[in-house]
């Protein structure tokens, strides 16, 4: 398996790829990963242009360990398949599908990055692979779009497109985006894959922002896409381990490492029942520190 896979995803920031003013120097934010995006972010006239700069982007520039996914153009337009091979080509490290519907359109992608991967020398398997879901058919086949390839490694709920589709609208309450929410990240959880919530588009309004990724936190996602570095530290801030989950998941670590061995199943840490239930937990809240940079202990 692609290590890769599994890292560290709590910010994706979309950024348009054929403005050189953003793409030059974005890892000075430092998001855990970019989105550079061909597809609504770049006019219709516009696509060979973004390509290019896409590409001498990807060839010249050290991102310094931001992850760099490329939002294609969707797979209803003549764009996709040049997309694949400039970013591929380009040495892009995943390709973001947009309007995901179904297994097959996963399979589509995953046949051209085959390809290019060939065509350009690039080691097989390297390039990864994200879907983005964008319609209630999209929703409904969460499980099979999260097993159509060995390359995706999570699903992104996009509330723009998917609010239009439902025939509703982004109201800010999160409640259009409830039953998508919920069974995106159960279907991600069943599968083994990511999952990634949608973009938060009133740039002022940080404490509704703040508030919106509080609840998809609680929800069980693993980041949000995001569209501004100001909105990165409330991400981060919310999304990694605060010190007294660290400590506390610790103790429960060794807690139950210490009465497994003495035969004594459940037990009390620092007043709250614990039992082996609580174990993966722990460790994932000590993982998630590490991978965020934050732990000090020697678990
Ligand atoms: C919104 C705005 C124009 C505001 O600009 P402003 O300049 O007013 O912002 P300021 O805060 O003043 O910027 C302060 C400093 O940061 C720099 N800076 C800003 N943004 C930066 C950035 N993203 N990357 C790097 N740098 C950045 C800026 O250059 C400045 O640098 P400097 O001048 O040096 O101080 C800008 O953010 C922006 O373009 N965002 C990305 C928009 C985009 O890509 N949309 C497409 C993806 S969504 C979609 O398609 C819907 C979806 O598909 C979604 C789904 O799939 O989930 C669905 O269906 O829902
Ligand atoms: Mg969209």
């Amino acid at each position: 398996m692609n290590p890769d896979k599994k890292r560290l995803r709590r910010t994706m920031m979309f950024l348009n790829a054929q403005k050189p003013a953003l793409i030059k120097d974005p890892y000075i934010y430092r998001p855990d990963s970019l989105m550079l995006d061909l597809e609504d972010a770049v006019a219709e006239n516009q696509k060979d242009a973004a390509r290019f700069s896409l590409y001498h982007a990807l060839k010249n520039i050290d991102y310094r360990g931001c992850e760099r996914v490329v939002r294609i153009n969707g797979l209803e337009t003549p764009f996709w398949q040049e997309d694949i091979r400039c970013a591929v080509a380009g040495g892009c490290d995943a390709i973001r599908l947009p309007k995901t519907e179904s297994a097959a359109d996963v399979k589509r992608v995953e046949s051209a990055v085959e390809e290019a991967e060939k065509e350009f020398s690039i080691p097989e398997g390297k390039v990864l692979i994200m879907a983005a879901i964008e319609s209630a058919r999209g929703v409904m086949r969460a499980m099979e779009i999260c097993e159509a390839s060995e390359r995706l490694f999570g699903i992104a709920l996009s509330g723009g497109d998917y609010t239009k589709d439902l025939h509703t609208h982004i109201t800010g309450t999160g409640i259009e985006l409830m039953g998508a929410r919920q069974n995106m990240v159960i279907a991600a959880r069943a599968t083994g894959v990511q999952c990634f919530d949608t973009v938060y588009t009133d740039l002022d309004n940080m404490e509704g922002f703040r508030q919106d990724v509080e609840t998809i936190h609680l929800m069980g996602f693993d980041g949000k896409s995001i569209v501004n570095p100001r909105q990165i530290n409330i991400v981060h801030e919310i999304f990694t381990p605060s010190e007294k989950e660290i400590i506390f998941s610790e103790k429960v670590v060794r807690e139950i490492d210490r009465k497994r061995a003495e035969g004594i199943g459940v037990f009390t840490v620092d007043g709250k029942m614990i039992d082996i239930a609580f174990y993966d937990g722990a460790k994932r809240t000590i993982e998630l520190a590490k991978a965020s940079g934050v732990y000090k202990g020697d678990l």
